[in-house]
């Protein structure tokens, strides 16, 4: 592969016009939208719109005359094409830390026994989802829920008749190894068990068919692959096989059938609003909502064909040049079984990734000694894993990482 294939396949790119759509600074390759998704150009345009126009001259009329009380569900509706659901099953709100304690201790409510008590997730799942489940489990007591973590392998065998609920996130954010949604699905129902999916590294990089799938609940966020910038609010699918029969256990005034009746009475709404607790962030909301935009008719096939070939035009470059002596990929080497981004063991990891950010390359470090690379198929270009790659190999080569100046740790990475 020489720099003129790279270039061809540039010219090819049936989503090149979408890179216009994003402000990404000058002389920044930005692989770290595994992390925080870039700047859509139209999110300036509607934070501005929002704040000065319907907040600044509207006021409180807002919630009305700018439907700022249906935001959610109108987020929500944008969102579920994209993970492949139907109307009715997709609402923006809060995190995915809250919205999984939402949805596991409602999913325990309804399926969990003394005898059926088990949650099962992986060891190197996201630590939030399994604080999540270390939480409830010390809230609840333990023949009510029972929290098991196993090998990411093991999942699909440990799943068995005492299993109430199994929480798995698609795309692991360490390794970007990919599960089998449906298999595991397939599987959990043949024993009765519910399945809760986090959806954080695979929404707007990849189709998602929760409903095909017939997958129960699931969460994501907006501030990755969905560009809705930081602290974006998440979104909670509940499968409508599930409709009437899930508690949610914030009984917030939001969840109310009727919100503004101002009914001492808490009474759930009947559909998917219940999984709302309080008043929506309208602003940060506003911005999800115009980062949809951009996947207005976007053929999401599309999206995770050029993810395939960035990913392994990468890897195959890192190979080509030696690299991967340094460089050991912990990433799946099938294409099929890892999401949209590629991870790398190196001792001198986080080194590493400070001396690229210094030239340019926005990668991120995790710990212990891993270095990822994200790969947003609507703003990255074949050039850009081309030009990344070439500075990793200066920056290997010339052994400028080892340099005191690139040990510092921040807290944040
Ligand atoms: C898989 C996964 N789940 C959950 C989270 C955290 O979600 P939140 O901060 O919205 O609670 C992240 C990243 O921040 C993640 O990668
Ligand atoms: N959500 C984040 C944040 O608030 C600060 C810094 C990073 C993040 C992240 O999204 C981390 C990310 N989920 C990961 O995959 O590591």
């Amino acid at each position: 592969m020489n720099l003129t294939d790279v270039e061809r396949l540039d010219s090819n790119d049936p989503l090149a016009q979408y890179r216009d759509e994003f402000d990404i600074p000058d002389n920044t390759i930005y692989l770290d939208g595994n992390s925080l998704g870039a700047l859509p150009k139209r999110v300036k345009q509607r934070v501005r719109e929002v704040t000065e126009q319907q907040w600044g001259n509207d006021l409180i009329s807002s919630w009305n005359q700018h439907d700022w009380v249906n935001l959610p569900q109108q987020v929500g509706e944008k969102i579920a094409p994209i993970i492949g659901a139907a109307e009715g099953q997709v609402i923006c709100c809060d995190s995915i830390s809250v919205n999984l304690f939402k949805l596991l201790s409602a999913a325990l409510s309804c399926n969990g026994t003394t005898r059926r008590n088990k949650v099962i997730s992986s060891h190197d799942n996201f630590p939030t989802d399994l604080y999540i489940a270390q939480g409830l489990q010390g809230l609840l007591d333990e023949a009510r829920c029972q929290f098991v973590d196993v090998q990411e392998d093991q999942l699909l065998d440990s799943i068995d008749d005492s299993t109430a609920v199994i929480m798995v996130t698609e795309v692991n954010f360490r390794s970007g190894k990919r599960l089998d949604i449906k298999s595991l699905t397939e599987r959990a129902h043949q024993h009765g068990a519910l399945i809760i999916v986090d959806l954080a590294h695979s929404a707007g990089a990849m189709p998602v068919y929760l409903d095909d799938c017939q997958v129960d609940m699931a969460v994501g966020c907006t501030y990755k692959y969905l560009n809705g910038g930081p602290g974006a609010p998440a979104f909670v699918y509940v499968n409508k096989a599930l409709k009437g029969k899930l508690q949610q256990p914030i009984a917030g005034w939001f969840g109310h059938q009727n919100p503004f009746e101002f009914d001492p009475q808490y009474q759930p709404d009947s559909g998917i609003k219940q999984f709302l607790a309080g008043t929506p962030s309208i602003i940060s909301m506003s911005a999800i909502d115009a980062a949809l935009e951009l996947f207005d008719n976007l053929d999401l096939q599309t999206v995770r064909k050029k993810s395939v070939v960035l990913t392994t035009l990468f890897d195959d470059l890192i190979n080509q040049y030696g690299l991967s002596d340094q460089l050991q990929r912990l990433s799946p080497a099938s294409t099929e079984e890892r999401g949209s981004q590629l991870s790398y063991s190196f001792d001198f990891a986080y080194e590493l990734c400070q001396a690229l950010i210094d030239r340019g390359v926005i990668a991120d470090y995790r710990a212990p000694h891993f270095i990822r690379f994200g790969f947003a198929p609507l703003y990255n270009s074949y050039k850009d894993v081309w030009n990344a790659v070439e500075q990793i190999r200066d920056v290997l080569h010339s052994g400028v990482y080892k340099d005191n100046r690139y040990a510092q740790r921040q807290a944040v990475t």
